[in-house]
């Protein structure tokens, strides 16, 4: 027996003697050969709705379960003083460091040491994955940020030197990352004090700072749930909280042979990749392409206004995109979408669904650019006077979003929206003729990086060839009527205003 099955019938002991329920029909199977590790398996025959295992809360890890939140009296306190990636790498740290004397040593023994998530790429790998924005969320730099908080001084602290030692940057990045891929939000029945809406889930990055309590959740360490691989398309089992226990339970019918698939997130293969280290082949269910307020302002800039300067229209576009950014109508009319309908990146999903804020934007800057078209000098005069500049978005905001309300949208619009689209998909390069294999099996890393290249790429394509399925389109002189006839009311009045 290798070292690594020896690990996992220790590891499978350890969860039949402790865990309330275990089905007699699964498995941890050895799926190395396949590149997924270890996984649970059907050893027989399981119906929907049957519990696959039930355990009880203190066989998870978590701040209060952990021995460190035991070493001081005031050890839990501190901790949940701490944001929750912050008191779980801690919490887990010390585990290891216990090691052999720690409560949960055989599980400790099947925690992978090597990782293909992208914290681990070197920059060679990396410029693989240009242009998708996931290379803005790696997070390495924060990673060495939270270690210089939390080592040494978090630790001794905490009544442990040890553990400082312990967790070098190389072993924080282990550990973080092994909470990445491994961790559940488990909901916290001692904190009643739940608001849902504000649980942050990508907290990592954020960088927040705002302590445990009141969050709702424990971010936790679950054995045997986490055994579990991911299938966007075929997850077949659940993990749910009750009060004292957890369990995992069949979604579906389980034939014998096949595995059990929880699900992650509902998370594109970029994501999937950046966080754990795998894609999934041909696609991910919840794939989506990100097109920039960068691209955005290349096409415009690029198209229109060509008797202009190149500055003076890179400066007209930024004023046009503050103003609607800052927008009051927008943000009166639009409550629920906080932050406004400017954005640094807009997600294009996989079914030609995008953003109602983007196509938004693009019908705004449609009106407004199409009619600067129609009248240069007209146009020219407004770049210098920002009242009058601003006056007029604001019309064009209102004017678009009553259309788009009426579930229309401009011709213009939408081959500006496509333009934006195939402006991005060019960006991509040769990473559009990629083939993507049709089983998964052991891939490489520049493997991985095409196909998350290729499928942000056909979600970008899709949107070519169905957007906008909803909506209406109507001639953009209709439109363009509407806005400019107030345009012509204003100058006469202010020809009138003169002669008087
Ligand atoms: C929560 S663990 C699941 C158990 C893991 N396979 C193991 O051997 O410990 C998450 C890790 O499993 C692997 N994984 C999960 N789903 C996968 C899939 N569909 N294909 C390949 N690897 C997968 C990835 O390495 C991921 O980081």
């Amino acid at each position: 027996m290798d070292s690594f099955s020896k690990s996992t019938s220790g590891f499978d002991h350890w969860v039949r003697n402790h865990y309330q329920h275990v089905d007699e029909n699964i498995e941890i199977a050895d799926l190395r050969s396949s590149g997924e590790g270890r996984a649970l398996r059907a050893t027989g025959d399981i119906k929907k709705d049957t519990v696959l295992f039930r355990l009880a809360r203190d066989h998870i890890i978590n701040v209060r379960t952990a021995a460190l939140g035991k070493l001081k009296l005031s050890n839990i306190e501190v901790l949940e003083s701490l944001n929750q990636w912050e008191a779980l790498i801690l919490c887990l740290g010390y585990e290891m460091l216990l090691g052999e004397e720690s409560q949960w040593s055989s599980y400790l023994q099947v925690l992978p040491e090597k990782f293909n998530s992208l914290m681990f790429w070197s920059d060679d790998e990396l410029a693989m994955l240009k242009p998708s924005n996931v290379l803005t969320r790696i997070g390495r730099d924060q990673a060495e940020r939270m270690h210089a908080r939390l080592v040494p001084d978090m630790c001794v602290r905490l009544g442990s030197q040890k553990l400082a030692d312990f967790l070098t940057l190389e072993k924080f990045h282990m550990v973080a990352s092994i909470i990445m891929s491994y961790s559940f939000d488990v909901d916290d029945p001692e904190d009643d004090d739940v608001d849902e809406e504000e649980e942050e889930v990508n907290e990592f990055l954020a960088e927040e700072h705002d302590g445990l309590k009141f969050d709702g959740y424990l971010k936790s360490m679950v054995p045997l749930a986490d055994t579990l691989n991911s299938n966007t398309n075929l997850v077949n089992a659940n993990l749910s909280y009750e009060n004292d226990v957890l369990v995992m339970t069949a979604t579906k019918d389980i034939k014998k042979g096949e595995q059990i698939f929880n699900i992650y997130g509902e998370l594109p293969n970029s994501e999937i990749l950046r966080k754990y280290g795998y894609v999934e082949v041909p696609a991910s269910k919840y794939d989506f392409a990100e097109l920039s307020l960068s691209v955005i302002k290349q096409t415009f800039v690029g198209k229109y206004l060509s008797q202009f300067d190149n500055e003076v229209r890179e400066s007209l576009f930024d004023k046009v995109v503050a103003f609607v950014g800052e927008s009051e109508y927008l943000e009166e009319t639009l409550e629920d979408q906080e932050g406004g309908i400017v954005l640094d990146a807009y997600e294009v999903f996989n079914d030609a669904d995008v953003l109602p804020e983007l196509v938004l934007l693009i019908q705004i800057l449609t009106t407004v650019y199409e009619s600067f078209e129609s009248d240069a000098k007209w146009a020219k005069k407004l770049t210098k006077s920002r009242s009058e500049l601003d006056a007029f978005v604001n019309r064009c905001i209102l004017k678009s979003f009553q259309l788009l309300e009426k579930t229309m949208i401009t011709k213009n619009c939408v081959i500006n929206l496509h333009q934006c689209v195939q402006q991005r998909i060019a960006e991509y390069g040769e990473a559009k003729n990629y083939e993507i294999p049709e089983t998964a099996g052991e891939l490489s890393r520049s493997q991985m990086a095409a196909i998350v290249l290729k499928c942000e790429i056909v979600c970008l394509q899709t949107v070519l060839q169905k957007f906008p399925a909803k909506l209406e389109q109507i001639d953009d002189s209709k439109l363009l009527k509407n806005v400019l006839k107030r345009k012509s009311d204003s100058e006469e009045k202010k020809s009138k205003k003169r002669k008087a």
